[in-house]
């Protein structure tokens, strides 16, 4: 069984990192035909990824592989349907942090459908076309790598009360209106993560929380902006958040938190979120 194993070291904090690999423009910087089904600008678990493998010249055969994991050390894919080029392949995205920034390890296995056949069209065709697609995608890693690390930050708090969540109701602007968000806001000059996410949890709570550590990747947010989240908790649990500039809050249980609209950037979070809260004491 053919297997590719390429690496990659970026100067970059693991999350950003994480973002970038995930990033569907990165996923279509791989080759013109390049293509996802994932709704938001990350990929999640589920998503379909397309691609086009040059048979002959002019020929292209289509291949579509499928995100089956995605965590905080990296995602892997799995062919989504037998075609006629594979009939098994596995992309397992690996990131770790090094004294020197964060290693991506992509490594690529494939069965061949072709018998003694097999190994020829695997030389011929399978390597060179996973090779140049790694390549191809370790180049706009680091150019997305680059925006994402030099992009202005808008801070999220997912804070956790009694086994819950709380997220709160956008009331404008009209076509962001009714939809769920994490408390936070843009983290202003001079500013750090901690206190942008304290004052605005003031503003727009008017309850005082604890900012703790960092939950899931780096979000890319349009605009240019990325969205760093971090774990909260209420600074005195007898202090309740109120909308004071949202339509509503609610506090909202793991089991619950795939039934709330929520902005499109904040669904790549989700499983992150539920994982905090089955690990809240
Ligand atoms: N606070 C927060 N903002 C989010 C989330 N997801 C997401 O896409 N955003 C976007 C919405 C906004 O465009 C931006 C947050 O910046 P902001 O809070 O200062 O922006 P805003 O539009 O609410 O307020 P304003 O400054 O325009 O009055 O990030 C989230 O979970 N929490």
């Amino acid at each position: 069984m053919p297997v590719l194993r390429s690496t990659l070291l970026v100067d970059a904090p693991i999350r950003t990192v994480a973002a970038a690999v995930r990033d569907v423009a990165v996923v279509r910087a791989t080759g013109p035909r390049a293509g996802t089904t994932a709704r938001g600008d990350l990929l999640c678990t589920g998503d379909v990824l397309s691609f086009q493998v040059p048979l002959v010249p002019g020929v292209r055969v289509p291949m579509r592989t499928k995100i089956v994991r995605v965590d905080d050390t990296g995602l892997a894919s799995e062919l989504a349907s037998s075609d006629q080029l594979v009939r098994e392949l596995r992309h397992d995205i690996t990131l770790a942090e090094t004294g020197a920034g964060t290693l991506v390890t992509d490594s690529v296995h494939w069965v061949s459908p072709w018998g003694p056949l097999g190994s020829v069209a695997d030389v011929l065709l399978m390597r060179r076309f996973v090779l140049r697609l790694l390549r191809r995608r370790g180049a706009a890693l680091r150019s997305r790598i680059a925006e994402l690390v030099a992009a202005p930050v808008v801070v999220a708090a997912a804070i956790v009360h009694k086994g819950h969540v709380l997220a709160q109701q956008r009331s404008y602007p009209e076509h962001l209106a009714g939809r769920w968000e994490l408390p936070g806001g843009r983290v202003e000059a001079g500013e750090t993560d901690e206190a942008a996410l304290v004052r605005e949890c003031v503003e727009e709570l008017g309850a005082r929380i604890r900012v703790g550590e960092r939950v899931g990747p780096d979000v890319p947010l349009p605009k240019g902006y990325v969205m760093r989240t971090y774990a909260a908790t209420l600074a005195d649990g007898d202090e309740l958040p109120e909308a004071l500039e949202h339509l509503a809050v609610e506090w909202v249980p793991a089991d619950r938190i795939a039934e709330l609209d929520w902005l499109d950037p904040d669904i790549a979070l989700l499983p992150d979120i539920g994982e905090l809260l089955t690990a809240a004491p």
